[in-house]
């Protein structure tokens, strides 16, 4: 019985190469399975250090978090090339707001993440079993899209507590996952919060995955993904009546840095 066990493990290990060149999507399955898995088992893993460490949830886990999620670029042959780190050293909180392409955006995420900095994410995800509770413990904001009353009063109350938590909050103004190489028309809930808080805006932008990822041609290789933090934006003064202007400004102004740094003529 082992002897067969073991001959049909040896023969899967071998022929997995294999397949993973012959099919695109037995590379893909498997790839962004382990991708999951490492999400899946690193959250079981990370949480209890999380609370012996810190206690609880506190934006300090994220500390932990980023060092974990850094190593996973490793795993899939992932490069960042990141600038204008400097612009995130503001004196206290921010909104930063940025492109979102895929879950994998969860490894730039953590690339370029400063400390004190909490996301905002979909309430489904605190259901994601070991990394809802790590997303949980890392103090990630969540809000109900499905109803925009609920979420303008989570941000609502995100814009009133950020400055006494000295916290900064990363947003992804799009609202869904997008891998198209374009922007999706910004959500202004970012830039509500910013305005009501009297903080900048810092907008962070990724190149295009689309060279080594598409879930539609079961593309998954690995790549180099370009990352520029551009200078702060101030809303000193403004007002709700601004935040339109604000937040196409800020979108042609990411939409402009996503085609330089993906390389495609912009319009
Ligand atoms: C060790 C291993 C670890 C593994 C683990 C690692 C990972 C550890 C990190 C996890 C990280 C997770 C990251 C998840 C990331 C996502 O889940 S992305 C998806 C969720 N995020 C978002 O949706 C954010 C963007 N959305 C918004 O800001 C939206 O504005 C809102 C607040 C949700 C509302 O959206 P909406 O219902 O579509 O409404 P919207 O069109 O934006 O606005 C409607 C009206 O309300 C107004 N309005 C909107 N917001 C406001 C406001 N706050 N105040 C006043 N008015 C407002 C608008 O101005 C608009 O009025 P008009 O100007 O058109 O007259
Ligand atoms: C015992 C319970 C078993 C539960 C199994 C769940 C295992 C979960 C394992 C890995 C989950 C990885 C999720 C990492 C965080 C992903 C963040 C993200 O990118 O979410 C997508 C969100 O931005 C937008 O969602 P949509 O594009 O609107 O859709």
């Amino acid at each position: 019985m082992e002897l067969g066990w073991l001959l049909w493990g040896a023969a899967v290990l071998l022929l997995l190469p294999v397949l993973m060149e012959l099919s695109p999507a037995v590379n893909f399955a498997l790839r962004i399975g382990f991708y999951y898995l490492l999400f899946f088992v690193c959250s079981a893993l990370t949480a209890p250090v999380c609370l012996l460490v810190n206690g609880g949830r506190t934006v300090k886990n994220m500390r932990i978090i980023k060092t974990v999620v850094k190593t996973f670029k490793y795993f899939f042959g992932l490069r960042f090339e990141v600038k204008g780190l400097e612009n995130f050293e503001v004196e206290g909180p921010a909104i930063i707001v940025s492109n979102h392409q895929s879950i994998l955006d969860m490894m730039g995420l953590m690339e370029v993440l400063p400390d004190n900095c909490v996301q905002v994410g979909k309430k489904e995800l605190m259901y994601a079993g070991t990394v809802g509770l790590i997303i949980y413990l890392g103090g990630v904001i969540f809000i109900n899209r499905k109803s925009t009353s609920s979420a303008k009063m989570v941000m609502a109350e995100v814009a009133k507590t950020m400055a006494t938590d000295n916290v900064k909050v990363w947003v992804y103004p799009e609202g869904t996952r997008n891998c198209t190489g374009d922007l999706l028309p910004f959500k202004k809930g970012a830039f509500h919060v910013a305005v009501q808080a009297q903080v900048p805006v810092i907008p962070v932008v990724y190149s295009s995955f689309t060279t080594f990822y598409n879930p539609k041609k079961n593309l998954f290789t690995s790549g180099k993904i370009k990352v520029e933090v551009l200078p702060p934006i101030e809303t000193k003064g403004l007002t709700s009546d601004d935040v339109s202007e604000l937040t196409d400004r800020c979108y042609r102004t990411m939409r402009a840095t996503l085609f330089r740094l993906s390389g495609r003529p912009g319009e």
